[in-house]
């Protein structure tokens, strides 16, 4: 199985350009399915989860093209900054547990094929490390609009004739329910009004997708969304908007290492909540269109306090990295997780580096400490495996990290962007 081998000390110096986001690029993967013809998805991020959704509509029947022309089918793949996503073949509207699983966003396609079909049956996708995620308001969502739904046999099955317009309020902020509920809209009959939706960009760029398929949609980035119907969606293009999460974690390992980089391509704009805790936390930052440059000056971070909870407030996809950060920072940070019930679990691998962290509940009281020593560890999920490259480039000595599966699901060339910085970083196996 492949590591990822950190060398710490290195301040980080240089340039990095920002991939595509993740999650901006997963639902609008999944609404190319409301179309009538090809979309073309363009600074699309070379990621695991892309190839996972990409298979899934594979799975379905739709073709699709990385680039000049790799089609990705039984598990052959290529590499790209573009996919086109033809679904005028689709020929099923089953999601198979066997792609499910490995990945939550495959549940996005519920919407879309439940709204262009008529009906859609998606393994329900379970939970994960980070919690029991479950989907139930998804579902409540799409019952507003007139489906019929029932849970058997470890599925989602959805029916609809034609879904119906109307308003819905959902009980809690949620990403995912809002995207799958929006796009399943698009095509019903009468207007849609959702209420407390998620504000997130990525949301707002699901949404300019959509619209440039044709569908017609006011307020997104909002808590209320206005969705007309209409009959058919067609084919579209459309640019993914730049990662706001791998936008803030090289920004962190910048500011750790005492460094100075600039990001390019990236979307200040839709980062505050990020941009003022580096701020709090010593690093002097300067904003040019889609550059950010933050300085540290060698300087030794200080420790930041922050409560995550859904955007424009600090993103819990953030809360890892600044745990991380804090870890050898000057003073004690106070972390409140307020998303996901279970997001502490890099805490334990950063123990193993000589940090000082306490957990009671949501809340993680991390006192920094000068030095952090490296150690084999483990990556968890995701963002823990971000957390521990960042803790590794300010340790002393080898830090060596196991099951970076997780972290291929998320980060494109994490490894080749950090050492273009300077960093002391490999992968072997
Ligand atoms: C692919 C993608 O975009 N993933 C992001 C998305 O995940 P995702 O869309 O899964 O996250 P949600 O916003 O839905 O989850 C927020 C909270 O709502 C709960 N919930 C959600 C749905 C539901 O039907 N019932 C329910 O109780 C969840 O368990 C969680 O506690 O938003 C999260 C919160 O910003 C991010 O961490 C993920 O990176
Ligand atoms: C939790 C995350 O993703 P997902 O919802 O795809 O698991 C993440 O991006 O940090």
């Amino acid at each position: 199985m492949q590591k990822i081998v950190v060398e710490g000390g290195q301040p980080l110096q240089g340039e990095v350009l920002i991939s595509g986001a993740k999650n901006a690029v997963l639902p609008i993967l999944c609404a190319t399915l409301l179309a009538d013809g090809p979309v073309e998805i363009s600074n699309v991020p070379h990621l695991h989860d892309v190839v996972t959704t990409a298979k899934l509509l594979a799975e379905l029947g739709a073709g699709i093209t990385i680039d000049e022309g790799t089609l990705i089918v039984d598990g052959k793949t290529g590499k790209g900054s573009g996919i086109t996503v033809d679904p005028t073949t689709v020929h099923s509207q089953v999601a198979s547990y066997e792609l499910v699983k490995t990945m939550r966003a495959s549940v996005l396609v519920l919407g879309p094929l439940l709204a262009k079909y008529g009906t859609a049956e998606v393994s329900l996708p379970g939970g994960c490390a980070i919690g029991s995620r479950p989907v139930d308001l998804h579902i409540k969502g799409l019952q507003a609009l007139g489906a019929q739904i029932t849970v058997e046999d470890g599925f989602i099955k959805a029916h609809a004739k034609r879904l119906k317009g109307a308003r819905h309020v959902f009980d809690i902020v949620s990403v995912g329910a809002t995207e799958n509920v929006l796009m399943a809209a698009t095509l019903a009959e009468g207007t849609t009004v959702l209420e407390n939706t998620a504000m997130e960009p990525e949301i707002v760029d699901l949404a300019e997708c959509l619209k440039a398929m044709g569908a017609r949609i006011e307020g997104a980035g909002s808590n209320r969304i206005v969705i007309h119907g209409v009959e058919r969606l067609h084919g579209g293009k459309h640019q993914v908007v730049p990662d706001r999460i791998e936008t803030g974690t090289f920004l962190v390992a910048a500011a750790m290492t005492g460094g100075r980089i600039t990001v390019r391509r990236a979307r200040p704009d839709t980062m505050d909540a990020v941009l003022d805790k580096l701020k709090e936390a010593g690093a002097e930052l300067d904003c040019d269109g889609d550059r950010i440059t933050l300085d540290m000056g060698g300087r030794r971070p200080r420790a930041v306090n922050l409560t995550t909870a859904p955007h424009p407030a600090f993103p819990t996809d953030m809360q890892a990295q600044f745990m991380a950060m804090n870890c050898i920072a000057d003073g004690v940070g106070v972390i409140n997780e307020t998303i996901f019930e279970n997001r502490f679990m890099h805490v334990n691998e950063l123990l193993r580096l000589g940090a000082d962290i306490r957990v009671d509940g949501h809340t993680a009281v991390v006192r920094g400490v000068p030095k952090l020593s490296g150690a084999p560890v483990m990556a968890t999920d995701l963002r823990a495996s971000a957390s521990l490259i960042l803790a590794g480039l300010v340790a002393s000595g080898e830090t060596v990290i196991d099951r970076i599966y997780h972290l291929d699901r998320g980060y494109e060339n994490i490894e080749e962007k950090l050492s273009g910085l300077g960093a002391r970083i490999k992968r072997i196996g």
